[in-house]
């Protein structure tokens, strides 16, 4: 089984909680996501395998390290993913960006599909699948599972809030994708809305309501 990883990062923490306050606006709301996913990419790459190379400083040859292995992809599941874009790729400039759009349909919670646009490697990438919340984990292990399908091997996901369904549906579900979360509430409402969460991840990064 892949690993779980729930941040302890006081940063991580910190920001967390100043996105959860409901006076947080929407410019404030949408810096903080990008910061903590920065912050949380960091974290989610230290276990990344180098190789030494031999370069020549201006001084002498010396060995240094580089990164190996898999390039890497960053996939959001729209919309709310895409607050963590540049956070992620202020770590890992040169990785590429695929786009899946779900929502989350209100009555039934399931997730309904509309948009899929993957960079054409994206099978050969190492990919990180990102989306603040993890609620029922409906979308979040659909969105996985597109990817399986084109024949993605190597995933990791990253939300900012996860309730324990979600997270325990997307272990069972994806038991080889590894997960990082930065903060495990305590469950979710009658509504399917994580408590206490953050309200709609969604909304207040794009302002929509
Ligand atoms: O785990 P789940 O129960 O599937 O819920 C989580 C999903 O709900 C939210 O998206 P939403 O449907 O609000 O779409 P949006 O990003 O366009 O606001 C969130 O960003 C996740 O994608
Ligand atoms: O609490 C929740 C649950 C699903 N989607 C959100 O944006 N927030
Ligand atoms: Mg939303």
């Amino acid at each position: 089984m892949a690993k779980t990883m729930i941040m302890d990062h006081p940063m991580i923490q910190h920001k967390i909680g100043v996105i959860r306050r409901k006076e947080t606006g929407t410019k404030d709301f949408r810096i903080l996501v990008s910061e903590i996913a920065m912050l949380m990419c960091y974290e989610a790459t230290r276990d990344l395998e180098l190789s030494e190379i031999e370069i020549d400083t201006p001084i002498c040859k010396a060995k240094v390290k580089e990164l190996k292995g898999k390039k890497l992809a960053v996939v959001p599941i729209l919309r709310a993913g895409l607050g963590m874009v540049d956070g992620m790729l202020t770590m890992i400039p040169a990785a590429k960006v695929g786009h899946i759009g779900l929502y989350r349909d209100p009555e039934t919670l399931k997730p309904v599909e509309y948009y899929c646009k993957l960079p054409e490697d994206c099978a050969s990438r190492e990919v990180f699948v990102v989306d603040p919340m993890l609620a029922t984990g409906g979308s979040s292990i659909a969105a996985i599972q597109m990817l399986k399908d084109k024949g993605v091997k190597n995933i990791r996901f990253m939300c900012i809030i996860a309730a324990p369904e979600g997270l325990k549906a997307m272990q069972e579900a994806h038991p080889d994708v590894d997960i990082y979360v930065g903060a495990l509430d305590e469950k979710l409402n009658e509504h399917g809305y994580i408590v206490p969460g953050l309200g709609d991840a969604g909304d207040r990064i794009f302002g929509t309501k």
